[in-house]
């Protein structure tokens, strides 16, 4: 089977959130587990200004999407994802993919809807024996609308099959009616039973019932979307769809959150006391008192409430009463910068607020933490917990989607269990949950270095999800065929 990997960021190339972790890492996975894949990501102006892109490899130009109205020719350019022999091609036109932040809403619909009609025209040229799509979210989520219309006669595409991945269902692609002419497509799709969406077009809902199956990124979050509190509104297709609709968690890639091999931390991890040596020299990093009894927690992500930043900025002057550092990583909404941001005035030696994207200090954080919180309102897999766990470092959730199949509460009398959690979204219970985490760090040390060990011990490698994948696609690529 050849497989097609569609999505608008990939590791380390352009990196917005968790999809480009997963987009970098997944297809090494599945190629090593002998299937045959290749990724597909738009030529962003970034990658230009970060990596030597002269060694790109250029493959076709002057290509012009079939359907789309948007008639800019582009060119196709090969590379390879880091340390593998997986191949990417980047989408390159001089009149789209340039601004900063690659989500940026101008232009949004135009950009992402001529990817996925210029993929399309990559594969025929390009790939022209490809069997699956594995589309990535709304941005992507045009392709098998494409292929169940204007593409439904044509020789090479009317083949393919496709599975939609949805990282995060927040996120929906939300137009006026008019997009649909823009992008070439037929007028009919402005339909109850199609893309129309209380008098918008919906890009995600399109995905959602022209893929042959859908997929999410933890089993958990796989049946919470079916309902109403976590739906977003698109719970009641997902429930026609349920048959189709399959839970596979999140891996990460283990080459690169590699403890002992990691060249951002500060030393390498092997023991609880390795770990204790990344802490001292993340708190002085940071300027913060060097003490390795203080209990350091951290929040790494974005800004939004779908991570429970708003519960954090809730307790948080009540929790820096007690013997506690609060570091934290990360770009949002500018309600929250801001607020984080005056509490380094506050506690200049208790806190670290870092508002900025920094892959390099997010490693420095994963390694060099106590405690990582992740407290979040809906969370389909969740990446931060899983490479916390990776380097010894608690986690701190709400029990919900991918982090309810990653942490498991501690239990003193067993010795089992990798963190604290709870149910409720109140910021009570995360000041609570939170306060029986440092009591454990700062009084209990053996069970403190049972957890730290357990986390260790936890098994999150891609192995088992890329496996789950070539399960999907030969699923899909049967259901094509009709069986
Ligand atoms: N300021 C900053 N500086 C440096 N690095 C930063 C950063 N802010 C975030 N990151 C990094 O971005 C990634 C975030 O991944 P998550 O899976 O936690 O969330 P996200 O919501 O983006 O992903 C969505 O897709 C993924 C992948 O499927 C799902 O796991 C998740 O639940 C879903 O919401 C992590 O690698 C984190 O270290």
């Amino acid at each position: 089977m050849k497989i097609a990997y569609v999505s608008y960021e990939v590791s380390p190339f352009a990196k917005a959130g968790g999809l480009a972790d997963v987009a970098g890492a997944l297809p090494k996975y599945i190629k090593n587990a002998g299937e045959d894949i290749y990724v597909v990501m738009p030529f962003h102006k970034n990658i230009e200004n970060n990596f030597n892109t002269s060694k790109f490899q250029l493959v076709k130009t002057g290509l012009i999407p079939d359907s789309h109205t948007h008639k800019s020719p582009f060119s196709v350019y090969k590379s390879y994802l880091e340390g593998s022999s997986v191949v990417i091609y980047f989408i390159k036109t001089n009149t789209l993919y340039d601004s900063k932040n690659i989500y940026d809403e101008e232009n949004i619909f135009l950009k992402t809807s001529y990817f996925c009609d210029a993929v399309l025209k990559t594969i025929k040229e390009c790939e022209p024996d490809t069997n699956v799509i594995n589309a990535n979210d709304w941005h992507t989520s045009l392709i098998p609308v494409y292929l169940k219309t204007v593409y439904l006669q044509d020789n090479i595409l009317k083949k393919i099959a496709t599975i939609l991945t949805i990282h995060n269902i927040g996120y929906q692609g939300l137009f006026n009616p008019e997009v649909l002419n823009q992008a070439g497509l037929p007028n009919y799709l402005f339909n109850i039973n199609a893309l129309e969406y209380y008098g918008k077009v919906n890009i995600l809902k399109g995905g959602i019932l022209f893929s042959n199956i859908i997929n999410t990124v933890s089993p958990t979050y796989a049946k919470e979307i079916q309902s109403e509190e976590y739906g977003y509104g698109l719970e009641g297709i997902l429930k026609v769809r349920s048959e189709d609709l399959f839970g596979v968690l999140n891996g990460i890639d283990y080459s690169i959150y590699d403890p002992i091999k990691d060249p951002h931390i500060f030393y390498p991890i092997e023991s609880y006391k390795d770990k204790l040596k990344n802490k001292t020299s993340l708190q002085e990093y940071l300027g913060l008192v060097k003490d390795e009894n203080i209990t350091l927690i951290s929040f790494i992500g974005r800004l939004f409430e779908q991570k429970g930043i708003d519960l954090i900025s809730k307790i948080i002057d009540l929790l820096l009463l007690t013997d506690i550092q609060f570091v934290l990583l990360g770009t949002g909404d500018k309600k929250y910068e801001d607020y984080f941001a005056t509490l380094t005035k506050i506690y200049p030696k208790k806190v670290s607020i870092n508002i900025t994207f920094d892959v390099d200090l997010a490693q420095k954080i994963y390694a060099g933490s106590d405690i990582f919180l992740m407290p979040s309102k809906y969370e389909p897999c969740g990446l931060g917990q899983m490479y916390s766990m990776r380097y010894g470092t608690v986690p701190v959730v709400r029990y919900t989607g991918g982090l309810k199949d990653t942490v498991s509460e501690y239990n003193p009398k067993d010795k089992k269990g990798t963190g604290f959690g709870f149910y409720e979204y109140q910021e009570a219970n995360l000041l609570y949950t939170l306060m029986k985490a440092v009591y454990f760090h700062q009084k209990r040390k053996d069970d403190w270095t049972n957890i730290f060990e357990n986390c260790m011990k936890e098994d999150f490698s891609y192995e088992k999800a890329a496996k789950k994948y070539i399960e999907l696609y030969k699923i899909a690529f049967d259901k094509k065929r009709g069986y």
